[in-house]
């Protein structure tokens, strides 16, 4: 991955987490926030803690592939491509990857008080994960993972700012789990208990130790490796 002057890549973890502070800078941010607001709640898939939505679709849920639309539509709408995937692509996030690019992208929301248990993201993707911040700011919590795949030990918190671009890989992809605690301030917030404090794009912001949890959208780029295209056009509109 090619890093811009001050290097991106979060110190004291493991390999590898990068962070970059504005990486859709205002106003573009909040033009793709109230969009995503604005989106027919029948887009939404309504789960107990969060609201998300799949693009184009979700994964088959016994082989986690990607049923794609005939070529001639554009598998990702516009608004969720321009400009993050070029300039992921300028970040060489993609280079190793299957398709070259993100095929599939999750929208999902956090309102204050929720989050995401510690989880693994899996095999379904090439292990890179781009996560573009919205809205609210969140404390993302970095475990170790156990044999067998339970949580073990928390070994980091990254701080997500509106409008950063966090990039998953390595054995951080693999090794690791990540989580959102369910609270409504994340606390003790400081150089020395958040991995990405000096790489962050507005530390006075945090400098009183605590951050209001305000809603968030966060969007995740992922390559899946398994794509099946539908052709013909039969399913056309
Ligand atoms: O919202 C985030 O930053 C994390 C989301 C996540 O972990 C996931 O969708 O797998
Ligand atoms: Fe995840």
């Amino acid at each position: 991955m090619t890093d811009s002057p001050l290097t991106s890549q979060i110190p004291n973890l493991p390999q590898s987490l990068h962070y970059y502070p504005a990486f859709l800078p205002q106003p573009t941010s909040s033009t793709l926030l109230q969009k995503i607001l604005q989106t027919p709640k029948p887009k939404w898939t309504h789960l107990s803690h969060r609201r998300l939505q799949s693009y184009p679709t979700s994964l088959t849920a016994t082989t986690n592939t990607l049923i794609t639309p005939p070529s001639s539509s554009p598998p990702l709408p516009e608004w969720l491509t321009e400009p993050m995937i070029p300039r992921m692509q300028e970040l060489n996030i993609w280079a190793g990857a299957p398709h070259g690019a993100p095929n599939h992208v999750l929208v999902n929301e956090y309102l204050p008080g929720r989050g995401i248990l510690p989880h693994e993201d899996g095999g379904a993707y090439w292990p890179v994960v781009g996560t573009v911040s919205l809205g609210g700011v969140i404390v993302l919590d970095v475990y170790e993972k156990r044999m067998g795949g339970g949580k073990g030990r928390r070994v980091g918190r990254v701080l997500l700012e509106d409008g950063s671009l966090l990039v998953t890989t390595g054995d951080m992809y693999t090794s690791y789990l990540h989580g959102i605690a369910e609270v409504t301030v994340d606390e003790d917030l400081g150089p020395e208990t958040i991995a990405n404090w000096e790489l962050l794009g507005d530390k006075d912001r945090f400098k009183g130790g605590r951050s209001e949890r305000g809603a968030r959208i966060s969007l995740t780029y992922r390559d899946v490796l398994k794509v099946v295209k539908v052709g013909g056009g039969f399913l056309r509109k």
